[in-house]
């Protein structure tokens, strides 16, 4: 298998001030993160709001730089490169983001759009990439009237299929996925999930696929990888998910998850306590104050991702 995207040990920490006494304090989003994206292989990233998703899927893409770690996209280390160097990478690595139509400059058409991605990497003649973009167009399911349409006549079903267009135009490698679905009606959903598969059957793209509707992810994954406050915590096989799991916190997500037959309906695990609001503050596992099987060793020493059989990952003390 050939590894498309590495990220070693990434960390990622933002300056926030306090409005009431103008105090700057850092707040680690990402806490030594390590994740390898072979190709093929796409990745349903979950996790509680503000566990730091969104932010692992822009550095991966290189939209944000994190400020220790290595990235490596494509065999290409793209930690430290400037914009201008990043140009070639972006060709391969592109995002698509949850809130559709605000990505689109509202004075130019859909077509504009698009048109204006090819041109910023590909030397093409005008009547060249009109037609581009009129099949990629069609491809995501929406007409050659749309070329010429604003994003205000769009409706959010549409716009998302637009959106999608401009990410996949250049045949990217691999597309990080942030909610793509979520502001959608649920009878679209369906239908952008099984475009997003489509797409990577027949382009060959791989995703990471951020979301917190579980349902969603087995459309376009292989692998599920479960995120708490900035950092990864299990990666399994999204098969083998329910006979698998094993972190607490895994466990938790998904008792969170309705099961439709009522007879396999396991007891409800109740999470403990409050989510921690910054990790610098917590010594030890992320999880422990959260955790009904927490031990001595979860208070001192930080767990860290390991290999406990082909494919499945877990940080926790209680896995050797
Ligand atoms: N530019 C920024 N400045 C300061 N803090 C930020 C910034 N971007 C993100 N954060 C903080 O970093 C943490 C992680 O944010 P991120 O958007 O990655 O979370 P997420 O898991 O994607 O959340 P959600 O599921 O709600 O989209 C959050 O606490 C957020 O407030």
């Amino acid at each position: 298998m050939t590894v498309l995207v590495r990220a070693e040990d990434i960390v990622k920490s933002y300056e926030v001030s306090n409005q009431i006494s103008r105090n700057k304090t850092t707040f680690k989003a990402l806490d030594n993160v390590t994740i390898e994206i072979e190709k093929g292989q796409s990745i349903g990233l979950i996790g509680e709001s503000g566990c730091g998703k969104s932010t692992l899927g822009k550095i991966l893409v290189g939209l944000e730089k994190s400020n220790t770690g290595k990235v490596i996209v494509n065999q290409v280390d793209i930690t430290n490169l400037k914009l201008k160097e990043m140009k070639p990478i972006r060709k391969n690595a592109q995002m698509i983001f949850q809130n559709t139509t605000s990505t689109f400059n509202p004075r130019s058409t859909i077509g504009q759009s698009i048109e204006e991605v090819i041109k910023n990497f590909e030397k093409t003649s005008k009547e060249d990439r009109v037609n581009i973009v009129k099949d990629i167009l069609k491809k995501v399911g929406l007409d050659e009237s749309f070329y010429n349409r604003y994003p205000n006549e769009l409706s959010g079903g549409q716009c998302q299929r637009a959106n999608i267009a401009r990410a996949i135009v250049l045949k990217p490698k691999f597309v990080v996925c942030d909610e793509p679905v979520s502001s959608l009606d649920f009878s679209i959903r369906k239908n952008i999930l099984n475009l997003l598969r489509q797409l990577s059957e027949d382009f060959g793209v791989t995703y990471l696929f951020i979301t917190h509707d579980l349902s969603t992810i087995k459309y376009v994954c292989k692998k599920i990888a479960v995120m708490y406050l900035g950092k990864i915590v299990e990666i399994l096989d999204i098969d083998k998910i329910e006979e698998k799991m094993s972190h607490p916190y895994t466990k938790i997500l998904f008792d969170a998850v309705l099961v439709a037959d009522p007879t396999k309906r396991g007891k409800r695990r109740e999470v403990m306590g409050e989510i921690s609001q910054n990790v610098d503050l917590i010594s030890g596992c992320n999880f422990q104050r959260r955790c009904n099987k927490c031990m001595e060793i979860c208070k001192e020493k930080v767990p860290k991702l390991k290999e406990i059989e082909k494919g499945h990952s877990i940080a926790c003390h209680m896995f050797k």
